[in-house]
């Protein structure tokens, strides 16, 4: 049943292309206030479950509902709710940055301050300049300017901090979290791992149009960051055989520091174990000991595994049948 906090609820959404699916009855909800996140290789479906979400695609089965509504239902009154960040084409190169975002606020019933929104990019100091000089960053950033000017209640953003610089990044991510100190709700598709990490309250990671894993990141990792890498400095000449044969450890390799040292790196499903017996191995001489637990990026490529390594172009069986 959907609660009334209830942002956006997706059932048994499946979406082919030809004879390709693309979506393969994918099902979530996401809450008003939670950013939540769309991670997958290529040609997961993260693109076309967004478009779904905007209305933009039609299901080919399931159903989709944002504030209640489907959104592709013409004239629907979900337009001046939803954000979606435009594509580059639809800015004027004439305009200036402030007359670009005047614009889009004039199209919404109760915008935000401009001045607001230009600072809150880091345009403010561009708000006089020609679109048409804009680089590539600041074009994006002017862009994610005109997305939220009309204080939407959704915000479905593509892969929103693609070809971004640091800063510009740290931009993108206040204003995320803003909209969600605000009340309002996040929807962002990401390559970037650290981003997931920081950002999501929630991720789903999408494989082959399937829904792979949908929880927060921390549980996500101590789930399934399946491998922990232990770190440490020992005598060139030590005999690591050894370590390869502790319990747990799936690959260990070396590499030359300082001459007389080698600083080793074993990939471990008992991380905490294996550092223990590292550490009481006298015979390993072992200094400067180091534990990673792993991350989202493990969790992504445990679940996505070769479909990552893939191009993502090869058509897709629905169900996973061939
Ligand atoms: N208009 C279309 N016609 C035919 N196939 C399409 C179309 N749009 C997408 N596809 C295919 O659907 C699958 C999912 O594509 P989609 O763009 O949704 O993936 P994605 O996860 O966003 O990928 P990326 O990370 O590369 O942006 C891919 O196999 C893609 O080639």
């Amino acid at each position: 049943m959907e609660r009334t906090d209830d942002v956006a609820v997706v059932h048994d959404l499946s979406k082919q292309y030809g004879t390709r699916w693309a979506l393969d009855e994918v099902a979530f909800t996401v809450s008003q206030g939670e950013v939540f996140g769309l991670l997958g290789p290529n040609g997961a479906g993260k693109t076309t479950l967004l478009e779904c979400l905007t209305g933009l695609r039609k299901p080919t089965s399931g159903t989709v509902r944002v504030l209640g509504e489907d959104p592709a239902t013409p004239r629907s009154a979900l337009r001046s709710m939803v954000a979606v960040q435009p594509q580059e084409a639809t800015l004027f190169p004439q305009l200036s940055v402030r007359e670009t975002v005047e614009l889009w606020a004039s199209f919404y019933p109760e915008p935000d301050d401009i001045d607001d929104v230009l600072a809150r990019v880091g345009l403010l100091e561009e708000a006089h300049q020609r679109v048409k000089v804009l680089s590539g960053g600041q074009s994006r950033r002017l862009l994610l300017a005109v997305t939220v000017v009309g204080r939407p209640r959704v915000l479905l953003l593509d892969e929103p901090a693609a070809g971004l610089d640091p800063q510009a990044k740290e931009h993108l991510w206040d204003v995320v979290r803003q909209q969600r100190a605000s009340g309002g709700t996040v929807l962002l598709s990401t390559h970037d791992m650290h981003e997931a990490a920081e950002l999501c309250d929630r991720v789903a990671v999408l494989v082959e149009g399937r829904i792979a894993a949908c929880d927060t990141p921390g549980r996500l990792v101590s789930e399934l960051a399946a491998l922990s890498t232990v770190t440490f400095t020992a005598p060139r000449e030590t005999d690591l055989s050894a370590v390869a044969s502790f319990p747990g450890v799936t690959a260990v390799d070396s590499t030359e520091v300082a001459g007389e040292s080698v600083r080793v790196r074993v990939r471990t499903a008992v991380g905490d174990q294996t550092l223990k017996r590292i550490a009481g191995d006298e015979s390993l001489v072992a200094a400067d000991l180091d534990i990673d637990k792993g991350g989202l990026g493990d969790v992504f490529r445990s679940l996505a595994g070769d479909s990552a390594q893939r191009d993502g172009t090869a058509a897709q069986q629905k169900g996973g049948r061939s």
